[in-house]
């Protein structure tokens, strides 16, 4: 396994490209950690797949360098990267058997029987596939056959990294969320560096020890799932993770004061610079209560989503989230609404721009 290191990384499909619109990866710095399990995170189009393709060696980059254990594989081809791929659709050999298929990447490299076997038969009671080991692949279910995919990926130990990409597409809902704590079980097991490349926010902080979250070409922050909760860097991040996502909400700052709404917002701690930005709070449902006193707002939805209750409400025109216990008020109802002080956050252009700490009001 290695440590991966991209270096000031720039990729434009154009070939003369003018302005940072033209990148479809802005620069990109980033280290991911030897054994390391990592999700790359975003919506369509944000760049993830550029970035797999140059990590595979599909792409080369624009400008910048990719680096494995601090050696340059820039110009390297895919086939002298020596990485694993587990695609969206299973790639699998249907006429073999599947203990075949977990043995091709093995045998393709002139490994001994006896080492196959031994990995053979990690991997498949891992990946519960014991009892299929003398199945043909043609007729297993769609997700058994993404399983021996994964096993392909996973069966060489010499890999510098597996790579996962969206590789849950296939399978059944109600089988996701069984191999997405399989995979993370499995990283534990296998230790190797691992990169795990999707848009859906449960799959990527399920895996990941460390979430990658891109945005527009950009990597907007790097934290584990906890981090990425408690204190988005930028609203992008506070509003992709959650459900609902953090509340951004329109404010204006003067002299160090927060308002929104017409009323002083009290934050976590001191503003740091924001003259002449764009300035929002940001606030998670999950830390807006319904009071006696705080900002008047209208009930406009309330949706009961199992364990809690959605309370979507409309203040000064801004619709604000709460997550409440219990049924909720009625819709139409007058209400007021109270921020955690300590969870409520500045952020200017959309990046964080209060600190955690003394609350200033
Ligand atoms: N071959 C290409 N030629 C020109 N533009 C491209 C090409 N491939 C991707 N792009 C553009 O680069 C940007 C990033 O695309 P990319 O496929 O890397 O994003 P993504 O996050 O993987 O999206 P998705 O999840 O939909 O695959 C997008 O604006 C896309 O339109």
């Amino acid at each position: 396994m290695a440590k991966i290191t991209l270096s000031k990384l720039r990729h434009s499909y154009y070939p003369n490209p003018k302005s940072a619109d033209d990148y479809a990866l802005k620069e990109i710095d980033l280290d991911w950690t030897d054994g390391g399990a990592y999700a790359l995170l975003g919506p369509s189009g944000c760049g993830k797949s550029t970035l797999l393709n140059i990590i595979s060696g599909l792409l080369v980059p624009s400008e910048g360098r990719i680096l494995f254990d601090g050696q340059d594989v820039t110009e390297l081809p895919p086939d002298k990267r020596n990485i694993a791929q587990v695609f969206q659709f299973p790639v699998i050999y249907d006429t073999m058997t599947v203990y075949d298929n977990l043995a091709f990447p093995l045998r393709n490299r002139g490994r001994d029987e006896a080492t196959v076997r031994e990995r053979v038969t990690a991997i498949a009671e891992m990946l519960e596939l014991s009892d299929l080991l003398d199945r043909k692949a043609a007729h297993l279910s769609p997700d058994n056959k993404q399983k021996i995919s994964m096993g392909r990926g996973l069966v060489r130990q010499d890999v510098n990294v597996v790579m996962f990409d969206e590789p849950l597409t296939v399978i059944d809902p109600h089988l996701k969320w069984k191999l997405r704590s399989k995979l993370k079980e499995l990283h534990q097991r296998v230790r190797a560096t691992m990169i795990y490349v999707t848009h859906d926010q449960t799959e990527a902080l399920t895996f990941a020890d460390q979430v990658v979250v891109m945005q527009e070409g950009e990597v907007v922050q790097i934290g584990t799932p906890v981090e990425l909760f408690d204190r988005p860097a930028h609203t992008f991040v506070g509003h992709f993770i959650g459900s609902p996502g953090m509340n951004i909400l329109p404010a204006e700052v003067s002299d160090g004061v927060a308002h929104f709404a017409g009323q002083a917002i009290p934050l976590e701690g001191p503003i740091t610079a924001v003259a002449g930005t764009r300035t929002e709070i940001g606030i998670r449902p999950e830390f807006v209560s319904l009071g006696q006193s705080g900002l008047p707002a209208t009930v406009t939805k309330v949706s009961d989503v199992g364990r809690h209750t959605v309370v979507e409400c409309e203040v000064a025109g801004s619709r604000v989230n709460a997550i409440v216990n219990g049924p909720g008020p009625n819709r139409g109802a007058m209400v007021f609404l109270d921020f955690r002080r300590d969870q409520t956050r500045l952020y200017a252009d959309g990046w964080i721009a209060s600190t955690a700490g003394e609350s200033a009001t």
